[in-house]
């Protein structure tokens, strides 16, 4: 047996799912993670709340902070028209590693790149090193501390235009107290909270979406 949790994780899908199929990639996970062990994946039911906060915007360029086993990449990009993009940043090589296999396994590997590295060091380079021009769209889903400074580096990055849309997981549970201050009061976003649960439990959590005025 894998002696990392995400890797069982990876080893269950490959031995479950079916391959280029991203849903019952999906289904496995969240049958891993209900049955075996929990994992901080977004999970099936903050999941549906973000497909469909996907589906209306409809993005061509989605940035995610924090991909982790890839679990929400693969839910956002099943979404994505043809020629849109998502890239995701993890600072933990064994998350990215088993990331890789998982996006790649789905066949999302054309819309999906993983960034490695840290997001204070990543964000103010993704138009320089990586040509992005704007983003329509970002999951927040990292550290709980990096929510507030993260978004900020966004802002003065220039990637954010009228529209674009954040969609931060966990402002509940463990929580961004100061993420939600900040999106709700400083003037330039228009916020909206979905209650739901902690993935896999009965705890609350919530997502909040802030779309950017501007
Ligand atoms: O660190 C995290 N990064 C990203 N997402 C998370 C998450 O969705 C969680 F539920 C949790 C979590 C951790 C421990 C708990 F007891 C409950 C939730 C953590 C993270
Ligand atoms: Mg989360």
């Amino acid at each position: 047996m894998a002696d990392k949790k995400e890797q069982r994780i990876l080893e269950f899908v490959k031995q479950n799912a079916v391959k280029g199929d991203p849903q019952s990639v999906l289904d496995e996970i969240d049958k891993y993670c209900i049955q075996k062990e929990w994992a901080m994946n977004v999970g099936d039911e903050k999941g549906l709340i973000l497909d469909n906060l996907v589906k209306e915007t409809n993005p061509s360029v989605v940035l995610e902070l924090g991909t982790y086993c890839g679990y929400s990449a693969v839910r956002i990009a099943r979404l994505l028209k043809l020629d849109a993009r998502l890239f995701s940043i993890e600072k933990n090589p064994e998350y990215a590693a088993v990331a890789r296999e998982m996006i790649e396994f789905a066949g999302l590997k054309d819309k999906i790149a993983i960034i490695d590295g840290s997001t204070e060091k990543i964000i103010p380079k993704l138009r320089t090193d990586y040509g992005l021009e704007r983003v329509n769209f970002v999951f927040i889903d990292h550290f709980k501390d990096r929510y507030t400074v993260d978004t900020k580096l966004l802002e003065e990055s220039g990637l954010l235009q009228k529209g674009s849309v954040l969609v931060a997981d966990n402002v509940i549970y463990p929580g961004a107290p100061d993420f939600l201050e900040y999106v709700r009061t400083c003037g330039r976003y228009d916020c909206t909270n979905y209650p739901s649960h902690v993935e896999y439990t009965d705890k609350p959590d919530a997502l909040e979406r802030a779309v950017f005025r501007g």
